[in-house]
């Protein structure tokens, strides 16, 4: 694992000695925008019309953050439009690679065999982390974001030409209070596994997992009152805690120590993620064998074994309770 430096290749852990052992997430880089009619988005600049077959998502099933995007192509039927491929489950000394090594993909758009090559490819100079999801301009031939939590929106709203998915998991009306728990949501829990993960002090993780949980203590009490956790349907917000929830039980509790409760302990959460696992297409979109292999086995540093393990049995399919709330 390591970043680019010049467009150099550096096989280097996050540092996280200047922040006293605590996990610091870098930001995203390219942050252009997919619109309807190629104008500019709130960021970045204009030229990235949503059109059918231009767009490539490179992703991997095992990452929280892509598994969003890869969920939203899927509820908005995108899959004939935007093409999209996953890398290996294992992020070793060279980063994300294209398989087919022990159970990725090959590039099927330039048969390149890391993913820091296509960030080369679209600035030669670049320097920070390479991470997925990715999102490929076949036209301009240069990357448009690698932000999922931008992606999202684009699939939500930019290509309803290509759609006939007019389901809306942004709406006006719901955006300041969707906002406000996706904030809470990414600092304590989609994050905050990883800030207990990758502590390397105790006192970092100590302070990670009491915020985690008390965040999971919070949702479990907000959803034993309301089906979703915004309004009273399916949000972006909902989604974004469920890559988390459903990676929880089978590798945070173990390899990241969040180890104070499972989601299978949490009635409304565990239902919860069953009710968002059951929602047709999702479990396709959900690959456990990549989920485990990657974190067990990439992290060498938490685990030097890299032996994965076996359980836990996971209910995802068992019905759930949630259409107890009309
Ligand atoms: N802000 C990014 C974060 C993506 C991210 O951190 N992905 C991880 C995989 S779960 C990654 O590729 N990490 C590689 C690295 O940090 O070097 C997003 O949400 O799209």
């Amino acid at each position: 694992m390591g970043l680019l430096v010049d467009g150099e290749w550096v096989d280097q852990w996050y540092d996280t000695e200047k922040h006293g052992g605590r996990f610091v997430r870098e930001s995203a880089q390219f942050r252009n925008w997919i619109t309807a009619d190629g104008s500019a988005g709130p960021d970045g600049e204009g030229g990235f019309k949503a059109e059918s077959g231009r767009y490539h998502i490179y992703f991997s099933y095992a990452c929280p953050w892509a598994h969003r995007t890869l969920i939203f192509r899927k509820l908005k039927q995108l899959e004939d439009v935007i093409s999209a491929s996953p890398v290996d489950p294992d992020m070793l000394e060279n980063g994300w690679e294209f398989g087919p090594e022990s159970d990725g993909t090959a590039d099927p758009l330039f048969g390149k065999r890391f993913l820091r090559e296509i960030y080369t490819q679209a600035d030669p100079k670049y320097t920070g982390r390479v991470t997925v999801p990715v999102v490929w301009d076949k036209v301009r031939e240069t990357i448009v974001t690698n932000e999922s939590a931008e992606i999202i929106r684009m699939l939500n709203t930019a290509f309803q030409e290509f759609t006939p998915v007019e389901t809306d998991y942004y709406p006006a009306e719901l955006r300041q209070d969707i906002d406000e728990i996706n904030e809470q949501v990414y600092h304590q829990v989609n994050n905050g596994v990883y800030r207990c993960g990758f502590a390397t002090s105790q006192t970092a993780y100590n302070e990670a997992f009491d915020n985690l949980f008390r965040a999971l203590d919070q949702l479990e009490d907000r959803l034993s009152r309301q089906r979703y956790l915004v309004g009273n349907r399916l949000t972006e917000a909902d989604w974004r805690l469920f890559t988390t929830l459903v990676r929880f039980d089978a590798v945070y509790v173990g390899h990241f120590k969040t180890n104070l409760r499972r989601i299978a302990d949490y009635p409304n959460l565990h239902n919860f993620t069953r009710e968002l696992y059951q929602v047709p297409g999702v479990a396709e979109t959900v690959n456990m064998r990549h989920i485990k292999r990657h974190y067990y086995y990439s992290h060498g540093n938490i685990n030097p074994t890299r032996i994965i393990p076996r359980g836990p049995e996971l209910d995802l399919e068992s019905p759930h309770d949630r259409d107890r709330f009309k």
